[in-house]
Order: C-alpha cells, then structure tokens, then sequence
C-alpha cells in the first residue's frame, strides 16, 4: 500500500498558543499510531534557522521586500528537505506556520499584497498546500503579553500592525472554510485543545472513506488554488465573519491513510 502523508499547519498571532497545542496534537496522532513530524518555519531546517536569525534579529533595515523573499526561501527549502519527503513516506507533518503567515504578515500587514505574497509562496512550494489549517485566534495583545522573552522584530511591531495580521488570517478562513478552521484561543490551554480534539475525531476518525479505499486518495495535502480561483479570500476582506461553529456543516471529513511508522521529535531545540 503506498503510504500518503498528511499535512496539518497552525496559524495565528504571536503568543496564541499554537507550540503548545502541537505538542498535543502530536501526541494525538502518536496515540494512533502515526508517525509524525513536527516542524516550524521560519527555522524548520538548519539553513531555515539561519533565515530565522537574520529575519527576526538581523540587520533593522531590512526591508519588507527582502523579508518576504527570505521566509519563501526558507519555506521552498523546507517543503523540498523535510516536509514532501515525509508526506511521501505517509508522515503526518505538523507545521508551525506556512503560507499564510506570509499572506497575514507580509502580504497584508506588510502591505505587500496579498495576490503577489501568495504566488510567491505557491511558486515556492511548488503549489503544496496544507489540506487542514487551525487558525488559532485571540486579540494580539493578549498573545503578545502571554511571550516572557525579549521581543523580536515582529513582536515590536505596532498594534494596529498586529490588528492587521488577524484581520487578514480571519478573512483568509472565511475565504477557505474548508481548510481553515478558525479556534478561539483565548480559553485555557484543555479548553483550545478540546476544540481542536473536536475537529480530529471528525475529520480523522469521522470520514466515512476506509484505509483500502483511501489508498488511491491523493496526498493529503491540497494544490494551491491559482490566484484567479481565489476571489473570495482576496476580495471578502470586509465581509463580517461567520463563527467558526456556523460552518461545521461544510467540512469535508478528511482520510486517515498512510503507513504507520516511529515518531519523531522537533527539528530544533527550544
Ligand atoms: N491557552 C493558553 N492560555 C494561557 N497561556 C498559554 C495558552 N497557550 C499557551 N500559553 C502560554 O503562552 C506562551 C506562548 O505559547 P506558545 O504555544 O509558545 O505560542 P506560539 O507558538 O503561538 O507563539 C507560552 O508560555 C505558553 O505556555
Ligand atoms: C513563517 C512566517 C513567519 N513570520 C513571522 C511571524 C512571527 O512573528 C515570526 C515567527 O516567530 P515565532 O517565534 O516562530 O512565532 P511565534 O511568536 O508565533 O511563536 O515570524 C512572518 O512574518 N512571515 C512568515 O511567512
């Protein structure tokens, strides 16, 4: 049976929790019995923490253009090194951040443009797309208080520039429902996690398709839409959300395919 991976990323703001919640949804995964990869940009390999460096604590005249190029560099680096390789050997690969951090950060915050952010990435990844992102969402102040450490760069950013991140991760989720669920991130650390749990058991052990079937299911990782099929998240912009439990109904269940395999620890050290 060829192994299919699946591929499961965490946004949000600066401080919304989303290290912690992977640690749970690895050990969630883990429990039955997959092998997973957990891993973060910008710094998911050794030349990405050397991107890192340099972004988040390098030179302060770096310029907004140069930012985004190095966290695509960093991320064609990552899909190519670490996360197509174990999504080809059936991994869950859990990721801390991708595309749409650049599209919130740089594309919108950054005013860059959205629309030129996401060709960027897409040429960059090849088109590689989570096929389930958790959009882990609270006002930044409170994230940005929840960090004990120095800020970076990002992190001394304005808030109205913190505002502008969550305002464009919001609309990108009502463009993507199916891929992006939005979790309110404000309740406990078992409070997030629960919800998230909620999403797992029904995207993952809810779906009605059986491992043999599933076997000639593609990759659970989605193709970018092209830029002309995205409309909606590039234009709804100030449409008022809909709360995330209003759009249950339109999840796709997702397969539960690949072959199971040993874990594997975080690419970096804290
Ligand atoms: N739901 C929560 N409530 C309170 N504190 C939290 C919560 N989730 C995480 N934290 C704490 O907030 C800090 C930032 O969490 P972290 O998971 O590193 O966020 P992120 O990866 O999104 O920056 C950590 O000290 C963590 O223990
Ligand atoms: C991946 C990525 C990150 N970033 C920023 C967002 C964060 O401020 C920073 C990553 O910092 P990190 O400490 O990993 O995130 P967090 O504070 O949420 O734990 O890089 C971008 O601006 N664009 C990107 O494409």
């Amino acid at each position: 049976m060829a192994a299919r991976g699946v591929f499961i990323t965490f946004e949000g703001g600066d401080g919304s929790g989303k290290s912690t919640q992977i640690q749970s949804v690895r050990d969630w995964f883990e429990s039955r019995g997959r092998e997973v990869i957990v891993t973060r940009e910008p710094g998911g390999t050794e030349l990405g923490t050397e991107i890192r460096r340099l972004v988040q604590n390098g030179p302060e005249d770096v310029d907004a253009r140069t930012e985004a190029l190095l966290y695509a560099a960093d991320r064609a680096y990552h899909v190519a090194t670490v996360i197509a390789p174990a999504l080809e050997r059936g991994a869950v690969v859990l990721g801390d951040r991708y595309i749409d951090s650049s599209l919130a950060y740089q594309g919108a915050a950054r005013s860059l443009g959205v629309d030129e952010i996401a060709s960027l990435s897409a040429w960059a990844t090849r088109g590689l797309y989570p096929s389930l992102t958790f959009l882990l969402d609270l006002p930044p102040e409170v994230g940005l208080h929840r960090h004990t450490d120095a800020p970076d760069r990002m992190e001394r950013e304005s808030m109205d520039f913190h505002e502008r991140v969550r305002h464009e991760y919001l609309r990108l989720a009502d463009a993507e429902p199916d891929r992006i669920v939005v979790i309110d991130a404000v309740g406990t650390i078992d409070e997030v996690f629960s919800e998230i749990r909620g999403v797992l058991v029904e995207r993952f052990e809810g779906g009605s398709v059986t491992i043999d079937e599933a076997d000639d299911a593609p990759l659970s990782a989605q193709e970018a839409p092209a830029s002309s099929e995205r409309p909606a998240s590039l234009e709804a912009a100030d449409k008022p959300r809909e709360k995330s439990a209003d759009k249950g109904s339109s999840r796709k269940p997702a397969t539960m395919v690949g072959a199971l395999g040993e874990s594997q620890g975080a690419l970096w050290d804290e």
